[in-house]
């Protein structure tokens, strides 16, 4: 008997796509299991403006092949002189679902990112006002602090005082990859929630360390302990609407990963439902799949859920390609290192 579970079509609340010759290689990946994501802005200049986000979302609907629907979700990268007025504007008119906000030197191209935290009080405070979700990437830069504690000291340090200095403020801490992000979503009743990836469910730092270097398995924040993986798989399965599907997938080319100072990310567009089927089936929770994945994410972000269904089967290992061609060269799909069984029929 096969297997098979019909859900509402699923949405990445997280999602690089990029620009140019690889956004035209990595959006149909994308685009043929989700509906929709969020647009990160960290492209090379930043999409700091509303102007600047029209124009990307023009860029991202062009690159869409014949036959595809897929809706960008468009973001703001919030600076140091974000004008609270455009970010207003840019929201009322429909166009930006969020803002994000980088550490300076968080991540991959997050110079432009925000040092001074005083300086973007008005923009928190118009957000709050008008309801705008703050996304964020949750990791101090300081030197002196451990990279495996950059998210934990984060969240004393900057995320907290911040929401209480910003009565109203919705904020999704994004990709969250410890017990203490999991814990403090849970301890937080409004205005917060959480995405997950897949690849921050399957990878500890084990994977990225023991028996050689998987510069495949880098990404930021980087994965951490076993207990925490532990944690995230609790949250994401647990039904918990706080916690919601967004992949980070963040693509780049094999010659950029596999050097001597390899970027940060993982690419995983092409397989996140069948990895994500995998680690549910797992936990026995495989009822808790839409809701994490199709559900949470608009609940939290107050748009409709999606109309359209898709139906994922079981059956013989599914085979997808080890990499997508781009222009700018390879780009190395993420394997988890253990057969997939659940394909998007
Ligand atoms: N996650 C990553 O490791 N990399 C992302 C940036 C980010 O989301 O932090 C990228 O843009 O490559
Ligand atoms: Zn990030
Ligand atoms: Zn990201």
């Amino acid at each position: 008997m096969t297997q098979s579970l019909t859900i509402r079509r699923p949405d990445d609340w997280h999602l690089h796509l990029r620009d140019g010759d690889m956004l035209q290689a990595v959006l149909p990946e994308t685009a043929r299991h989700f509906a929709r994501a969020i647009i990160m802005p960290n492209l090379v200049p930043p999409v700091v403006t509303g102007a600047q986000a029209a124009a990307y979302r023009d860029r991202i609907m062009t690159a869409l092949p014949e036959g595809m629907s897929f809706e960008p979700l468009m973001t703001l990268y919030l600076t140091e002189d974000t004008d609270p007025a455009d970010v207003a504007a840019a929201h009322a008119s429909g166009l930006v679902k969020a803002v994000k906000l980088y550490p300076a030197g968080a991540t991959t191209n997050s110079a432009s990112g925000v040092r001074d935290f005083e300086k973007v009080r008005g923009v928190l405070e118009k957000m709050a006002e008008i309801g705008l979700p703050l996304c964020v990437h949750g990791e101090v830069t300081d030197a002196e602090i451990d990279i495996f504690d950059r998210e934990a000291v984060f969240i004393d340090r900057v995320l907290d005082p911040i929401r209480k200095a910003t009565p109203g403020l919705r904020v999704v801490m994004e990709h969250i990859t410890t017990s203490n992000g999991v814990d403090y979503v849970r301890a937080n009743e409004a205005d917060l929630g959480a995405t997950i990836t897949a690849h921050h469910l399957i990878i500890n730092r084990n994977h990225i360390l023991v028996g050689g270097i998987k510069p495949h398995y880098y990404c930021l924040p980087v994965a951490k302990r076993e207990e925490h993986r532990l944690a995230l798989v609790a949250a994401a399965t647990s039904g918990d609407a706080r916690f919601f599907l967004g992949t980070d997938s963040a693509p780049h080319t094999d010659a950029n990963k596999e050097m001597a100072c390899g970027c940060a990310g993982c690419f995983t567009a092409t397989n996140t439902m069948s990895l994500l089927a995998e680690v549910f089936e797992r936990e026995n929770a495989l009822d808790k799949l839409e809701g994490f994945a199709s559900l949470h994410g608009p609940a939290f972000y107050r748009l409709p859920v999606n109309e359209e269904t898709i139906t994922l089967t079981k059956g013989e290992p599914v085979t997808y390609p080890a990499k997508i061609e781009t222009g700018d060269g390879p780009v190395t799909v993420f394997d988890p290192g253990f057969p997939l069984h659940w394909r998007v029929a």
